[in-house]
């Protein structure tokens, strides 16, 4: 016999707004932070190119993300979810004298040798980071926006992989000039913000367990595009 907490209608009630963080929360386990390339990453066992390889390749998911939250605001008709999302545009672009998260990135690339031009015209990339990049600006066009804004919840587990590379870059790669590092620097109080913003919209946007047990499919997917990005930097430098 199914014990489970049936409601009248037969469906699973949902569980908790506690619990349904507890288990958003739980997903991290399957972060990218685990991923065999990040972890050598940590462990400083990447060499230069392969260090070069990453940040020519994850320059592709930076410069996505505006894209990608400019679809988000214009799917939503609600006004004060836009007023806070469009600082999300703003800190990968930059406004008046803020040069912004991509031109960090950008400097970044310098202080690991890679010139400007060459990280801006995208020839590093490799298909499978085009193609699972491609994949999340894809969803956020086309799905509600609230599933957009869950899929953003990744971010959770961000500001622990920013810390890990300004704690063990500097010793393991003494060659990366430490100014390159304040991208890394500067996401770790942004991704909390987004994270208070992006899993209020999700607790009250994804009620019944349905919808619950969606949301945690959607974090699913995009956990699965950042290892697949990963997947593929690992196998263009091996
Ligand atoms: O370096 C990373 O591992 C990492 C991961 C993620 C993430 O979890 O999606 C983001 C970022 N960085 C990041 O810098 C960033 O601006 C960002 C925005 C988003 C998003 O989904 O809207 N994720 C991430």
């Amino acid at each position: 016999m199914n014990t489970a907490i049936q409601d009248d209608a037969g469906a699973e009630q949902p569980w908790s707004r506690a619990e349904f963080e507890r288990r958003l929360r739980a997903r991290g386990e399957a972060y990218h932070i685990h991923h065999p390339f990040n972890v050598s990453m940590r462990e400083g066992r990447l060499s230069t190119e392969q260090i070069r390889g990453w940040v020519a390749n994850r320059f592709y998911y930076q410069v996505k993300i505006p894209q990608k939250d400019g679809a988000i605001i214009a799917n939503c008709p609600d006004r004060e979810t836009r007023r806070k999302w469009v600082l999300r545009i703003l800190d990968h672009d930059g406004w008046e004298d803020n040069p912004g998260g991509i031109e960090a990135w950008t400097r970044l690339g310098e202080a690991v040798g890679i010139k400007r031009d060459l990280l801006w015209s995208q020839k590093l990339v490799a298909p499978g980071v085009r193609f699972a990049v491609d994949a999340y600006v894809n969803f956020a066009r086309s799905a509600p926006w609230q599933e957009a804004v869950c899929s953003s919840l990744t971010e959770m587990f961000a500001p622990k992989i920013h810390q890990d590379r300004l704690a063990t870059w500097p010793q393991h790669y003494p060659w990366i000039e430490p100014t390159g590092l304040q991208y890394f620097r500067s996401r770790i109080s942004l991704a909390e913000r987004d994270v208070v913003h992006g899993l209020q919209v999700t607790l009250d946007h994804f009620t019944t367990r349905t919808q619950q047990e969606r949301a945690l499919d959607i974090l699913q997917f995009k956990l699965d595009v950042l290892w697949s990005i990963s997947d593929a930097i690992a196998l263009a430098y091996p």
